[in-house]
């Protein structure tokens, strides 16, 4: 595949060998109490090795403090770490020095303005992460299932490193890779059949609208 996927939330070996088979770059677990996704850093280790070799392990945290990131990190050994949060640049630039891991940072979009946001951080994050604003109400500051107008993404300086995320799923995956022809993408709530639980066979489907909106892309 030409660009890279990641499946994130994932809580469960077959979901995970799942996303592994059908061509993951990335698997993501989740560390954040209100979410149906949230995993232990123990559990989250004994996974991470079924990827090993095969997909990168990210760690997604929310404003996570240092003590908590410290036991994630020391027990779970993730390949990158995803911010999800409100963190600074200046807490970025800290965390990746103290972990010397890559850091994926996630912005809320959902006019142009939005993505100006990134400027601070560019230098700092490795990658960014693009998802749509969480609904009014909403504990989650991700994986609520809700899209934003990929177009916008358009006027992006193509030096931009990001994977596109939010709301995206197998119906309307092939559109986001045409609108937005995006270096990356992430999933979570459109692979999974009730909150917090991962189906096989839309993990499954997913990857072959991605193949399906791939060709059609070439
Ligand atoms: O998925 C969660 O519960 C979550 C909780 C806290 C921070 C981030 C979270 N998920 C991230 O949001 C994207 C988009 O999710 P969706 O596809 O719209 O459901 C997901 O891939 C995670 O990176």
């Amino acid at each position: 595949m030409a660009f890279d996927i990641k499946i994130c939330g994932l809580k469960t070996e077959p979901a995970l060998e799942a996303a592994l088979a059908g061509g993951a770059s990335h698997v993501g677990f989740i560390f954040f109490e209100k979410s149906p996704r949230n995993i232990t850093p123990a559990d989250a280790g004994r996974l991470r090795q079924q990827a090993a070799g095969r997909a990168a392990a990210v760690a997604v945290t929310v404003d996570a403090d240092d003590a908590a990131l410290d036991h994630i990190v020391a027990t779970m050994a993730p390949d990158m770490l995803q911010f999800h949060g409100r963190e600074t640049p200046e807490r970025v630039a800290e965390l990746k020095m103290r972990y010397r891991l890559p850091v994926m940072k996630a912005f809320a979009i959902r006019e142009a303005v939005d993505l100006a946001a990134i400027a601070p951080y560019r230098g700092i994050a490795d990658r960014f992460l693009f998802d749509a604003k969480p609904p009014a109400g909403s504990q989650l500051p991700g994986g609520n299932g809700v899209s934003f107008d990929w177009r916008l993404l358009a006027g992006l300086d193509a030096e931009v490193d990001y994977m596109l995320s939010g709301g995206l799923n197998a119906a309307n995956i092939g559109d986001a890779i045409r609108f937005a022809n995006p270096p990356g993408i992430d999933i979570s709530s459109g692979v999974e059949s009730a909150p917090g639980i991962k189906d096989v066979a839309l993990i499954e489907d997913f990857f072959q609208a991605v193949r399906a909106g791939e060709s059609r892309a070439a």
